[in-house]
């Protein structure tokens, strides 16, 4: 069955047949494959526009973003930045430029001193009310901005976030319109020293590159002044708070983690379809090799994998319906759903970039020493989602920002404000007034089959850890530390508070999907497995956290297991159908492994041959081979 794109190449015999053992994977169709494809994508019409333009379903999400561009093309930080801090006016001039590529336009934030700090950035933005004109200056090495994408070869102009000095005073962190290079020969313009930062561990496409800035100036008009402006006298005019620059971030860490998230699918399925083709070793001796897959333990390691990518792909589209929700209104300048939104796009994206990555290793180590071939395309996968952990704002330090936000609504709750006081917590940390559960109810494994019994679950501990984050900091205040090193000396459990949030959030963004598929009962119920193995998965590897105060007992952790381990042998029943839900298309996918038609071995052996090191003369021969072979000959 499956859909059009899987049409198998007309190339070689073997590429023309799907391999039985995977083709008898599709025939036991439990649910329309097609129809949870048109799912993930929002609709039937979105499949048909996303295979028209080579799309995942996940990588197809952002197309729904605010900028409507798909993906992450080319200048998306710039322009979302743009988007998110420029006025309505310098929207309008800017955009279309970019747009058309007249200009190629780079987010210039991070310097080789600071990332994480931006109130320890170094670049300085002075306003010269003489010349009506910002001098833009990078006045220690330590500033030189470092790492921002395609300013090492490409770009031609760069939104620099600066120090913004005018009125003798330092007004904090703003964005600045600065042309780098010509438009006619793309050479540096005066005053600009740009190239690139040399090799990383992955992402070679991207030319991430450095900017030194020597006294160059630039119109009034380049600061971006949607939440700050400064006049021609260089009056300084406040329009939003002190992290009103910092907007383009949230906006971007929020509409990252589809793209984050189809790594992780696409490990699934190369591992996945891996799996039902590799046969080693035997299960009962008078059998022949099994599928690997049948193993327990490669269930263990791929399918909760497998529920990962699936919660992520509804995590993602709940969090961009949030900020679709909000930003218009952040926008005009009302703040109000901000801190909520700050907190999730942070807590969120450091989450789902963590176990992308730890997920994609996983799936790699599951195939084997073919897994380590980069022509299993998993190499290369895991070293580009490793990079996720880290730009768009470390994951610790956003971890950190979430806790922020789950403490500073805890000691709301400690300040008596009766009844209204649960309307007016964010929808995200309501539980921290709900009337908590001391016990869990379950009384067999079966129940633990139940939604509502499991994000119980999750809430608990994470209102527990966030009342023991904030019982600790007050220990340790009551004993003479000031704030900020109770802060610090309790940011372990902050982490362990954040995670677990995030967790929660996660687990309940799953079951509001599966709410709405009331009309598909065979797909919701595939999902719901899918939801189920998630929910326990976190719990049976965090189960230190459920037993610590009692919510849990041993006897319930074994019932817990039992519906986990029973979970497994379901949802490997329909592995593959879910992996080709996805949609990848074999290109996408650009593995020997994972081909739809699961012709692994025959892959390998055509793609290692046509290997530069099979295709080119050996150069190693004349120069020490064959000198090396003569010698010894000689001494015989
Ligand atoms: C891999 C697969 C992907 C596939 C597709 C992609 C392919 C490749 C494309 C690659 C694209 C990547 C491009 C990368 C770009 C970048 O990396 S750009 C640079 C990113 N840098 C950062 O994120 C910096 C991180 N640091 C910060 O955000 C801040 O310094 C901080 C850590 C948040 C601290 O800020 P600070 O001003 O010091 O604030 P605090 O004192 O901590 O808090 C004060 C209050 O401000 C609130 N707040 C903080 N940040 C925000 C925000 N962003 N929005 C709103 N509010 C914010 C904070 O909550 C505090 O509020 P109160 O508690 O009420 O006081
Ligand atoms: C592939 C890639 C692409 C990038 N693209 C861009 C781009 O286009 N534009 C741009 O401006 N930048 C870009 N960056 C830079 C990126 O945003 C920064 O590297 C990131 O914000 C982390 O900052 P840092 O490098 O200073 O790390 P640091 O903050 O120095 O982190 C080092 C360690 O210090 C710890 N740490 C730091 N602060 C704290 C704290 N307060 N509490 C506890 N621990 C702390 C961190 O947890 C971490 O373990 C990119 C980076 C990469 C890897």
């Amino acid at each position: 069955m499956g859909s059009p794109v899987h049409r198998v190449s007309m190339g070689d015999t073997w590429s023309r047949q799907v391999h039985p053992d995977i083709e008898s994977e599709r025939y036991k169709q439990t649910f329309d494959v097609e129809r949870l494809t048109n799912i993930l994508d929002g609709g039937a019409q979105d499949t048909a526009l996303r295979r028209k333009v080579g799309c995942s379903t996940t990588a197809s999400l952002p197309s729904r973003t605010l900028s409507g561009s798909l993906g992450f093309s080319l200048q998306h930080i710039f322009l979302k930045a743009l988007r998110s801090l420029g006025s309505e006016e310098q929207i309008a001039k800017w955009v279309p430029v970019c747009n058309k590529f007249q200009i190629i336009g780079t987010y210039a934030q991070t310097e080789l001193g600071h990332g994480t700090y931006l109130q320890g950035l170094e670049t300085e933005a002075t306003y010269d009310a003489a010349t009506q004109e910002f001098v833009v200056h990078s006045p220690t090495m330590t500033a030189i901005k470092w790492w921002p994408g395609d300013l090492g070869r490409s770009a031609t102009h760069a939104l620099v976030q600066a120090q913004l000095i005018c009125s003798g005073a330092r007004q904090g962190m703003h964005a600045f319109i600065v042309p780098i290079r010509s438009l006619q020969d793309h050479t540096p313009l005066p005053g600009i020293t740009v190239g690139d930062i040399g090799p990383k561990m992955g992402l070679d496409h991207v030319d991430n590159g450095f900017l030194q800035l020597d006294h160059v100036r630039v119109p009034r008009e380049n600061m971006l002044s949607r939440f700050a402006q400064v006049l021609p006298d260089g009056t300084y005019i406040k329009l939003g708070t002190a992290q009103s620059n910092y907007l383009s971030m949230v906006v971007t860490r929020v509409e990252l983690l589809p793209g984050i998230t189809a790594e992780l699918q696409k490990a699934c399925v190369i591992a996945i379809r891996y799996s039902i083709i590799r046969h080693q070793s035997r299960l009962r001796p008078s059998e022949p090799e099994a599928k690997i897959l049948d193993y327990q333990t490669q269930q263990q390691k791929l399918l909760p994998q497998l529920a990962t990518a699936y919660a992520f792909h509804f995590l993602a589209r709940s969090l961009l319906e949030f900020l679709h929700d909000s930003h218009d209104a952040i926008l005009d300048r009302d703040f109000s759903l901000l801190p909520e939104l700050h907190a999730l796009s942070a807590g969120l994206k450091a989450m789902v970039s963590d176990f992308c990555t730890y997920g994609a290793e996983l799936c790699r180590r599951a195939c084997g020493g073919h897994g380590y071939s980069k022509l299993s395309g998993l190499p290369s996968l895991v070293t580009k989602v490793t990079a996720s952990c880290t730009f768009e704002g470390e994951n610790t330090v956003l971890y950190l920002q979430m806790a922020r936000f789950l403490v500073k609504s805890y000691q709301r709750t400690q300040v008596s404000l009766g009844p209204t006081l649960q309307r007016s917590l964010p929808q995200s940390v309501a539980y921290l007034t709900a009337p908590d559960l001391a016990r869990c109810p379950a009384q067999r494994a079966a129940d633990f089959f139940h939604p509502e019994l499991y994000t119980t679950a999750w809430a608990h501990v994470a209102a527990r850890l966030t009342k023991d984050s904030v019982h600790h900091i007050q220990t340790l205040m009551r004993s003479g530390a000031d704030e900020h090193e109770a802060w610090n000396r309790t940011t372990v459990i902050h982490l362990q508070a954040a995670k677990a949030h995030c967790y929660y959030v996660t687990v309940k963004s799953f079951t509001e999907a599966l709410e709405k598929l009331e009309s598909e009962p065979a797909v919701r119920q595939v999902l719901r497995r899918l939801c189920d193995l998630y929910a326990l998965h976190g719990i049976l590897t965090n189960t230190g956290d459920f037993l610590h105060d009692g919510f849990l007992s041993g006897a319930q952790v074994d019932m817990a297991r039992t519906a986990y381990l029973d979970l497994l042998l379901l949802v490997r029943k329909d592995a593959i159908l879910l992996t080709d839900a996805f949609d990848f298309t074999d290109q996408c996918l650009n593995s020997a492994l994972g081909c739809y038609d699961g012709n692994v071995y025959e892959r390998l052996f055509d793609w290692a041959q046509k290997s530069p090191s099979n295709t080119q003369e050996n150069p190693a021969y004349e120069k020490y081979i064959r000198p090396l072979l003569q010698s010894c000959r000689s001494k015989l």
